[in-house]
């Protein structure tokens, strides 16, 4: 596609801004929505997030603003970059502006606490009628607006929706492949948060790279067990929003839940290191609802019980690690099919 788009971000911290850069690097009409009416002035005046991404200037052409209706306003493609704890809130506060015919894709990575549903599922009972997607994938917003050589993922049901979002978003450093497993791909950005929690504990008490190998792998494998069960394809966690995003995470400190899981390895407490991020850290809540539902569903996840004993259960770290390694011996490879299976 070569004309351009209006295009709105909604959510001024760091994703939505490097996500609405480069859309508006992309030569689109681009707007970025946040809520914040004294930094959304501050940032269009000095073309930078200094909140959130001190340091990168903006394209010039990015308007970023505070009102609402002004950004939803006949756009063509909206980008929701909202907290999953806020998402739902945002979806209805828009509704009212929409475009019958807008595009609305999630970029957020976490799940609705008490109803276990995916953003994108969100969008469907919020704003029903519209073309609904997803981008996931190894993305880091810091890297991105460096300019970094980076890849993204979209998945959705509906074909215009996937060649609009990779013709919007696609440029010589941002790439964005498709996949039609909306589900297995929103689920994959939410779990791997989970494990980056694991494996930046796991590097505070001094794990080395034989665990850290381990760890990434038996993550991989309790994921793609879990999105087997609630309908996923466990191969999309073969693709760069699975193993990807989960190698990306788990071995950085630029991951806000990485530096969650080393901050607790170090022995700080959770609601303090939590309260001291300044930014939205899922695999928090993520892992709490991911608990609920697979103990509901019989899927055995054992890394996940282990760090949400550690958690919220106050056990101690090395009890769990002890625990784990003297689990009953199993199989390496799972067969697709044996979903459950230990
Ligand atoms: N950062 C990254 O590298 C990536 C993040 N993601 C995902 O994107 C989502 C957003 O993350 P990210 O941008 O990093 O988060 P940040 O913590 O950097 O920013 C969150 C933004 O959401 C805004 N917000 C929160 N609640 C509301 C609300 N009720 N109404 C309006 N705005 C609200 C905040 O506004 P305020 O500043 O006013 O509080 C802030 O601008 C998350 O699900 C994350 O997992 C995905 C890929 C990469
Ligand atoms: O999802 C991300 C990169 O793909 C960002 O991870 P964090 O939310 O842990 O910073």
């Amino acid at each position: 596609m070569t004309n351009k788009l209006k295009v709105a971000v909604l959510g001024g911290g760091s994703f939505g801004t490097a996500i609405a850069n480069i859309v508006a690097l992309n030569g689109h009409h681009t707007y970025l929505w946040m809520r914040d009416t004294e930094n959304a002035e501050k940032c269009q005046r000095e073309h930078e997030n200094t909140r959130y991404l001190p340091g990168f200037k903006l394209a010039p052409s990015l308007q970023i603003t505070s009102d609402l209706e002004q950004a939803i306003n006949a756009t063509d493609l909206v980008l929701v970059s909202i907290p999953s704890h806020s998402f739902r809130e945002v979806c209805r506060q828009i509704k009212p502006y929409l475009k019958a015919d807008a595009i609305v894709v999630s970029t957020a990575k976490g799940i609705e606490p008490g109803t276990f549903n995916l953003m994108s599922d969100i969008l469907e009972e919020e704003l029903a009628g519209q073309a609904i997607g997803v981008i996931s994938g190894p993305n880091f917003a810091k890297e991105i607006v460096a300019g970094q050589h980076t890849a993204t993922v979209v998945a959705s049901e509906d074909e215009y929706v996937v060649s609009t979002v990779q013709s919007t978003l696609s440029s010589a450093t941002f790439r964005v492949y498709a996949n039609q497993d909306r589900g297995g791909v929103e689920l994959a950005g939410a779990l791997k948060n989970i494990y980056a929690i694991i494996c930046g504990m796991a590097a505070a008490i001094g794990a080395g790279k034989n665990t850290q190998a381990m760890l990434l792998t038996r993550s991989l494998a309790e994921m793609g067990r879990f999105a087997g069960v609630m309908g996923g394809n466990p191969m999309t966690f073969l693709g760069l929003a699975g193993v990807g995003d989960l190698i990306l995470t788990c071995t950085s400190d630029l991951s806000r839940n990485y530096r969650v899981g080393y901050s607790l390895g170090k022995g700080q407490p959770l609601d303090e290191v939590v309260s001291g991020l300044g930014q939205v850290a899922e695999g928090v809540n993520t892992l709490q609802q991911v608990k609920e539902k697979a103990d509901a569903m019989g899927v055995y996840m054992p890394l996940v019980s282990g760090l949400y004993s550690v958690l919220f259960e106050r056990r101690a770290i090395a009890d769990v690690v002890r625990e784990l390694m003297l689990g009953e011996q199993s199989n390496d490879v799972e067969y697709i099919g044996n979903s459950h299976g230990q």
